[in-house]
């Protein structure tokens, strides 16, 4: 029989080693640091009482608390092993001068003491020989442990003196970053680590809710009156002594045989008031709390959640034996409500836990909701059928199912969730309790509150980016699944052209950016024309790759059922409750553009009509409506040529002025360079008009019926009031905004001509302005007045404005130039642009990348 063998038999009377107890003794005696990482009660103890008794040598063992040395002392001596403690409950003042003799196996000193003891003994002992040097529950020594103790930090100091001797970290409960922690601050050398598994199969975990007060107490002595009667006995663990004293008093009562004993009373306030030094420790103190209250909430396997948290790695996804895994419960369909909740918490922009979000939801009018305009976000008071602990619930349900992530300091923040809908949620606790009542109440009330909700959608996709995106194909209306099929077309094209990318040798951004596919996906241009025409698409893409693109959006598009040529903007539901969607089988215009043309051509609305169009939730730009027009006409529907251009102000000399202009560029495939060859005054909407025109094969001399005044004369349709619908105004779209900011200097502006045209003035902008609005253009006003330009931000306008700051510009700064927008909007984008990399914020400076 082996020397350790049989220590273990003469000492201490076992037969056999358990798992990991013979190779960290052998690795010990071989002189390997060791850290072990074993459950309560697998018999970590042993692993450094035999190598003492193995190579004679004095064992030290660090230990935090003076009564377990005591007990363990006591308890080796009966075993015939000489061990003694030093600390200072020791009175016997002979045990240290003894101990540096090397007279006993085991000398057990708490880390006080190891750390104040004079060098010598260390010097005197090592001549003796020292065996190892054990730090019992090793957590103590992270800060990041449940039990983190100073002095512990400091016994690294001994490390320089007991160089040769090895150094073993023993502790039950040891995150990995607990772990990393005991090696580092040991300082271990390539040390030997044995985890052990945490299961323990015979304990059945469950968590039940009560509600505190007296029922509790009443409920938990009933549970443990019946434990009782079965012959079993409770550990009952409070975290406050009043609970202690609670349910004493009440086991008592019922004759309960039980004993009280003070577990450290768990105080939050208490330990948050630690100082500063222990910042990771308020951290992990927080972080237990969470981790613990997600344990609470969750609901799946208790057993595999524990287990996880120590590092375990768990095949299975049940173990059977915990109440997740035994009761079964009711599971629905969550997905609209976890939508709504995350939807939400995204528009507080992560400020907040989950109480703010969810009294949005529920429609609280509280100073703090009003102040900060939440009122005032499409998804106020959608949810207000159901309790706030329903929310709550949910909150946590998606926290613990890796959907929403919960940061230390109370903070909530989206994640990007890779999984396809439905949301199917078992329903616990207050989830199952508001259930019977709300379901249909609230599909009805969010249906009805939708209008503009889309609008959330959609920048919350392209702030999520697609997964985000395909989580959230239950929305709450049919248009929804065309934004999920455009964001489809998304992943799709840029996998289009990471394919392109590679096999032209290139980087995919070098193409074209996400951006500019994010537009194309939502375009669906059919032509190269109106590929280049999208904000972001160079030249050189459309003449070297258009072909390629084009028709892959063509098949993609027909894969995901989607037309091409597709609005940019969202259509509300109010839009598609004044007709059905497309009731022309013969075309295959999308509803709102059908709309458009139906107000136009069969209502004899006028294009301002439309786009104020009461019906709607939120007016549209004039200049969308010309569009949506001119794609009817594109689609061979009926038309009126004639009222359009004098809708829109596009006379003969403007179709002279561009004609020419589009000679000079030599191509049609980019409006940008043709309107850079014109007068201010013609707009794109005229260069578009023109070019569908074209298209559609309309001569000059198709527009001048009788009865309507001739394009061709100018001065007849010189004054626009004179018309029967003013003609538009030059609208600040994403793509004109971006082209003057971008491209026209204030010398530029200046050779505009500044004589009446077409009935409007041509005004320049106060010098006064030029330092601060350099990139500003000129504005054609009706009236004579100088007014200053309304820039409305976009991403593009965006990020081409913040291009010319090199140093950075600061929300005022960019408020004050986009006064078109609002603040909240602007906001809202610019967290966007963040979340796109497009821009980043240092300090309270915006730059572009
Ligand atoms: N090889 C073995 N064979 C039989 N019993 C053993 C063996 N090793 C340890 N034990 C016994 O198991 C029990 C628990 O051991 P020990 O106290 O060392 O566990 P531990 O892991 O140190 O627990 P804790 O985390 O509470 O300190 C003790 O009664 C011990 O005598």
């Amino acid at each position: 029989m082996d020397t350790t063998l049989s220590v273990l038999k003469d000492y201490f009377g076992f037969m056999s080693f358990r798992p990991y107890q013979r190779e960290v003794i052998e690795k010990i005696i071989e002189k390997r640091d060791c850290l072990v990482v074993m459950a309560t009660g697998s018999g970590k103890s042993l692993c450094y009482q035999v190598p003492p008794l193995v190579v004679k040598k004095t064992g030290i063992v660090v230990s935090p608390l003076i009564s377990l040395m005591q007990d363990q002392v006591m308890a080796l001596k009966q075993r015939g092993i000489k061990a003694e403690y030093l600390s200072s409950a020791q009175k016997d003042y002979t045990v240290q001068s003894k101990a540096e003799r090397g007279q006993f196996d085991i000398l057990f000193m708490t880390p006080e003491k190891a750390c104040t003891i004079p060098t010598s003994f260390w010097s005197n002992l090592l001549k003796e020989g020292i065996s190892l040097f054990a730090v019992d529950e090793a957590h103590c020594i992270s800060e990041w442990g449940h039990d983190f103790r100073v002095e512990y930090k400091q016994l690294d100091k001994l490390r320089g003196v007991l160089f040769d001797v090895p150094y073993v970290g023993l502790t039950a409960t040891a995150t990995e970053k607990v772990r990393f922690d005991i090696t580092n601050s040991l300082k271990m050398n390539n040390p030997y680590v044995v985890v052990g598994s945490f299961d323990r199969p015979n304990l059945f975990y469950g968590v039940k809710q009560f509600n505190r007060g007296q029922s509790f107490i009443d409920e938990i002595v009933e549970e443990i009156s019946k434990e009782v009667a079965n012959g079993c006995s409770t550990i009952i663990y409070c975290t406050t002594i009043k609970d202690v004293e609670q349910i004493h008093k009440s086991l008592t009562e019922v004759g309960v045989k039980h004993a009280p004993s003070p577990s450290l009373p768990f105080s939050l306030c208490l330990l948050l008031k630690m100082v500063d030094a222990f910042e990771n420790q308020k951290k992990a103190v927080m972080e237990s709390l969470l981790a613990a209250q997600r344990y609470c909430l969750s609901a799946t396997c208790r057993r595999k959640f524990l287990l996880e948290h120590f590092g375990e790695k768990i095949a299975a996804d049940r173990c059977g034996n915990c109440d997740n895994c035994t009761v079964s419960k009711k599971e629905r369909d969550l997905s609209r409500e976890a939508f709504l909740l995350m939807a939400c918490i995204h528009s507080c922009k992560g400020r907040w836990g989950l109480n703010m979000p969810i009294d949005i939801l529920r429609g609280s009018r509280a100073k703090k909701i009003i102040d900060a305009q939440y009122d005032r976000l499409p998804l106020h008071g959608i949810g207000k059928t159901y309790q706030a602990n329903w929310w709550k619930a949910l909150g946590h349900q998606l926290i613990s199912l890796g959907y929403l992530k919960e940061i230390v300091n109370d903070m909530f923040r989206t994640v990007r969730p890779d999984y396809q809908p439905p949301l199917v949620l078992p329903l616990v606790g207050e989830l199952e309790e508001d259930e019977n009542r709300s379901t249909e109440e609230f599909k009805n009330v969010a249906a009805s509150e939708s209008q503009g909700f889309s609008e959330v959608v959609m920048k919350l996709c392209y702030a999520f980016s697609t997964p985000f995106l395909y989580f959230f194909t239950f929305i709450l209306n049919e248009a929804w699944e065309s934004i999920v099929a455009d964001g489809k077309l998304y992943q799709m094209l840029l996998e289009e052209r990471l394919k392109l990318a590679r096999s032209v040798g290139t980087a995919p951004y070098a193409l074209c950016g996400d951006q500019t596919i994010k537009r194309i996906a939502l375009t669906r241009p059919s032509t190269k024309a109106r590929l280049a025409n999208i904000d972001g698409v160079n030249q050189h893409l459309v003449t070297r790759y258009g072909d390629y693109f084009i028709h892959a959006i063509q098949k993609l598009s027909n894969e995901l059922n989607l037309s091409l040529d597709g609005e940019v903007s969202l259509q509300t539901n109010e839009v598609r409750k004044v007709s059905p969607i497309v009731t022309n089988k013969s075309t295959k215009l999308q509803g709102a553009k059908f709309e458009a043309w139906k107000m136009w051509h069969e209502e004899g609305l006028s294009i301002q009509k439309i786009a104020n169009f009461p019906g709607r939730a939120a007016p549209i730009q004039e200049q969308t409506v010309a569009q949506y027009l001119l794609d009817a006409a594109q689609e061979g529907l009926p038309f009126d040529w004639t009222r359009f251009c004098e809708a829109i102000g596009l006379k003969q000399d403007f179709i002279s002025a561009i004609q020419a202009a589009i000679v000079k560029v030599g191509a049609t495939d980019k409006l940008k360079p043709i309107k850079n060859e014109l007068p201010e005054e013609i707009t794109y909407p005229h260069i578009k008009a023109y070019l569908t025109m074209q298209t559609c094969g309309i001569s000059l001399e198709d527009i001048q019926p009788e009865g309507h005044q001739s394009v061709k004369d100018g001065e007849a349709v010189n004054n626009a009031s004179d018309l029967s619908e003013p003609p538009l105004e030059t609208p600040q779209t994403e793509s004109n905004l971006e082209a003057d900011i971008s491209t026209k200097s204030l010398m530029e502006i200046d050779a505009v001509p500044s004589g009446p045209v077409n009935g409007c003035q041509v005004q320049k902008l106060p010098l006064a302005c030029e330092g601060e609005f350099t990139s500003k253009r000129l504005k054609v006003s009706e009236t004579e007045e100088v007014s200053l330009i309304k820039f409305k931000a976009t991403e593009s306008s965006v990020v081409e404005w913040l291009k010319n700051h090199d140093e950075g510009a600061n929300l005022n700064d960019i408020l004050e130039h986009f006064n078109g927008s609002n603040e909240d909007s602007i906001v809202e984008l610019l967290s966007c642009l963040e979340c796109d990399f497009l821009i980043y914020k240092k300090g309270n400076m915006y730059r572009a990348m």
